[in-house]
């Protein structure tokens, strides 16, 4: 195992993420306690702004070419900057691993909670260090998987693009949730601004044809039973044409907050495979649809109220079932109102009148599907450029 004095460290924080106290909580805590530890960074560094933290860890890789750690005071944003310049702005011919050490410091801090479960009795500091000791005791670093999304297709040029994501990938409710939330930061700094974003649209629904791609390794597509409260194979059709209340793929997380477990599969029932959890709501499923009008619309978004309320309760959502009538509930049988997947990627073809359909959220940035194009999400181990490994200590 590496020692810590074999190691170029960068210590590197976005001081304008959160509630914008990374550089106190370093200054506080992080630095000091390297410093006790007798652990000496090579560089520490503050973002000045968007796209930096890119330019920074790259900079420190050309200058540092043996084994490296980044400990990273930021959200999921910075750690998605830094994973998407890798990809496509850093020449590399080596394999390399890049482990991090994380440092909570940002908004939702999706994968950071994900990792290391919150708990009201730990200390709050002591809690945001745990990455860190983990680092200070060398213990081994665990891979990230990651999604690899492009754009593909349609009419402007200008949208081919391929986008790396470290925590989600989602279009429908979710993508219209972030892209509205921003619009509302200023106001709202805190995580309250995606409840208001998502009353904002909670009566949308999302025309387009999906397909899901099976996991590589094993060529199937895995759905949630919940009578097995297991994995089972999927024997439906892997190509679904549908209007989508809410369609969103995690790899890495369980949660999107840390008391928002979309998708809790990815802790309880680990993937040994390169693979993404997919959940789905199909609106169209529900035994009292008959027609998609407004009032439908209306009617639907009164229920969801409570897969929300599910994804709150430590994950529950994925057991709620339709009764006959339509309602929703933790009931023993009935259509599962959450279609929960684990696949190796899929597809998304937005409707082309359906404008919103075509918003792609990865990890909090918004993309835009050109008209008539389509957004394929593939899991992946490692980043394809130079085949760049990356880890985090837990
Ligand atoms: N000095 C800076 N001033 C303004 N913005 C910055 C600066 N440094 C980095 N940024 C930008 O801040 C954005 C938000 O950072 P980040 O995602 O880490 O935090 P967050 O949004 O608060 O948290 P989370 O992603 O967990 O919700 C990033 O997109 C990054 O480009």
């Amino acid at each position: 195992m590496v020692s810590h004095s074999d190691l170029s460290i960068l210590v590197l924080y976005n001081p304008a993420c959160g509630d914008n106290t990374a550089r106190e909580f370093f200054e506080t805590h992080v630095l000091p306690r390297l410093e006790r530890s007798g652990i000496i960074p090579s560089a520490v560094v503050a973002t000045e702004g968007v796209g930096h933290a890119g330019t920074v860890v790259i900079d420190f890789l050309k200058q540092h070419e043996g084994d490296v750690a980044i400990v990273l005071g930021s959200g999921d944003g910075t750690l998605h900057e830094i994973i998407n310049a890798l990809a496509f702005s850093y020449t590399n011919t080596t394999q390399r691993a890049i482990p991090f050490v994380l440092v909570p410091c940002g908004t939702a801090n999706a994968l950071y909670s994900s990792l290391f479960t919150p708990s009201s009795e730990q200390d709050p500091i002591a809690s945001r260090l745990s990455s860190l000791e983990a680092f200070i005791a060398r213990s081994k670093p665990k891979s990230l998987a990651l999604a690899c999304t492009s754009l593909v297709g349609g009419t402007l040029q200008q949208n081919s693009r391929t986008v790396i994501s470290v925590v989600v990938t989602s279009t429908a409710l979710h993508a219209s949730i972030l892209k509205d939330s921003e619009l509302l930061r200023k106001d709202i700094p805190g995580i309250e601004r995606f409840k208001v974003a998502a009353q904002q649209n909670i009566t949308r629904w999302y025309r387009s044809r999906v397909r899901l791609l099976p996991i590589l390794s094993t060529g199937i597509v895995q759905v949630y039973d919940a009578d097995a409260d297991d994995f089972v194979p999927y024997q439906g059709s892997l190509d679904m044409s549908a209007s989508f209340w809410y369609f969103l793929s995690t790899v890495n997380v369980d949660r999107l907050e840390p008391a928002f477990r979309i998708t809790p599969l990815m802790s309880r029932i680990p993937s040994q495979d390169v693979s993404l959890d997919v959940v789905v709501v199909r609106p169209e499923r529900d035994p009292a649809f008959t027609s998609d009008t407004p009032t439908t619309r209306e009617a639907f978004a009164r229920k969801t109220g409570v897969v929300f309320s599910g994804a709150y309760q430590d994950g529950n959502h994925i057991r709620f079932r339709y009764r006959q009538d339509g309602e929703i509930g933790d009931y023993r049988s009935g259509p599962a109102v959450v279609e929960y997947f684990r696949c190796g990627g899929w597809e998304w073809v937005p409707d082309e009148a359906d404008e919103r359909a075509r918003l792609i959220c990865t990890d909090g940035t918004v993309l835009e599907v050109a008209k008539g194009g389509k957004a394929v999400c593939n899991a992946i181990a490692a980043i394809p450029n130079g085949n760049i490994e990356c880890l985090v200590y837990t």
